[in-house]
């Protein structure tokens, strides 16, 4: 038919435009399809993987021996993660508003614009915190935990959303949804790497703890093995506090503040 002769025209003659784009997204140009390529493994790389890699870098600090060494390592892992992060997804962010449509008509796009933002302002709290101790510390670490945690979340989600996205833009199931395994079985390697941390210390405690116990077996006849107490003194010698010792909690910097607070 006529239009169908007319719109290939306009698609051979005007390959760049972005103009046939807008009937629905359909016709697509290859050098259109090259920059969400390019937009899509700049923003994964950034925002789904050294994004949240970097995150759980700092929380290894708590785990971290108490030799200072470690926590320095771990720390300045977070920051030039985190720097990575930022400039892989602000290539990607000037590369997207320079070759894609601008439209911001859908949520990957308006909530993908707002991530841009949000992790701008996270770098910037990132570097201007106050000092440890100081009193705006802990206000400070709210904000960036909040807010770090937020993006890092909702950047996994407009991951999957570009996915989608990209799906209907190229009508190509069999690529998108191979892409959205992958990136669950990354995020899941990411989870179980988390978890491996958080229990590093218990692993290697296990023939510790069973060691311990035989020898409370051996010497303690009564069978309990934990009733040692604590006498803490007052300043009024008729009133004498009794503490049993508690099993040592983990805690971070959250728990601590829910304790003050
Ligand atoms: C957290 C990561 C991501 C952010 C922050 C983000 C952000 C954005 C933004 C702001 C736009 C609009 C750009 C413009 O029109 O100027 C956009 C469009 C687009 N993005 Fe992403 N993106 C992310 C990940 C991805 C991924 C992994 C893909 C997969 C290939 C993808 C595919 C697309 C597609 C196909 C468009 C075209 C517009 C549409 O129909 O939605 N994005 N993205
Ligand atoms: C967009 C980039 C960034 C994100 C998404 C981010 C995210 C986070 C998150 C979620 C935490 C809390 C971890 C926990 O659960 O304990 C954290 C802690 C921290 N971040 Fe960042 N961060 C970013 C950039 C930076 C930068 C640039 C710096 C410094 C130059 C920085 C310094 C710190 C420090 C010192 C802590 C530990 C605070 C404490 O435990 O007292 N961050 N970050």
């Amino acid at each position: 038919s006529p239009f169908v002769i007319c719109s290939s025209l306009d698609v051979t003659i005007d390959n760049h435009s972005p103009r046939h784009l807008k009937n629905n997204g359909s016709l697509l140009s290859n050098q259109m399809i090259t920059s969400i390529k390019l937009h899509g493994i700049l923003l994964w790389a950034s925002m789904g993987f050294l994004m949240p890699m970097g995150i759980l870098f700092i929380r290894m600090v708590n785990k971290a021996n108490e030799n200072g060494r470690n926590v320095r390592v771990f720390f300045y892992l977070h920051v030039i993660f985190q720097i990575l992060a930022v400039v892989l997804a602000t290539i990607g962010a000037i590369m997207s508003l320079r070759t894609l449509e601008n439209s911001f008509n859908n949520n990957h796009q308006r909530l993908g614009l707002a991530l841009y933002v949000a992790m701008w302002l996270q770098f910037l709290t990132g570097i201007f915190r106050p000092s440890r101790g100081s009193k705006r510390r802990l206000k400070w670490f709210l904000l960036h935990w909040i807010l770090g945690t937020t993006v890092s979340i909702i950047g996994i989600i407009n991951i999957y959303t570009g996915i989608r996205a990209y799906h209907k833009k190229t009508s190509s199931s069999r690529d998108s949804s191979i892409w959205t395994i992958l990136f669950t079985a990354q995020l899941s390697c990411l989870v179980l790497f988390y978890l491996i941390q958080d229990k590093w210390e218990h692993f290697q405690k296990q023939r510790v703890v069973i060691d311990e116990s035989d020898h409370h077996q051996n010497t303690n006849t009564s069978g309990r093995s934990n009733d040692q107490t604590i006498q803490v003194v007052t300043g009024n010698d008729q009133e004498q506090k009794v503490m049993v010792p508690q099993p040592c909690r983990k805690s971070n910097a959250l728990v601590n503040l829910f304790k003050l607070i």
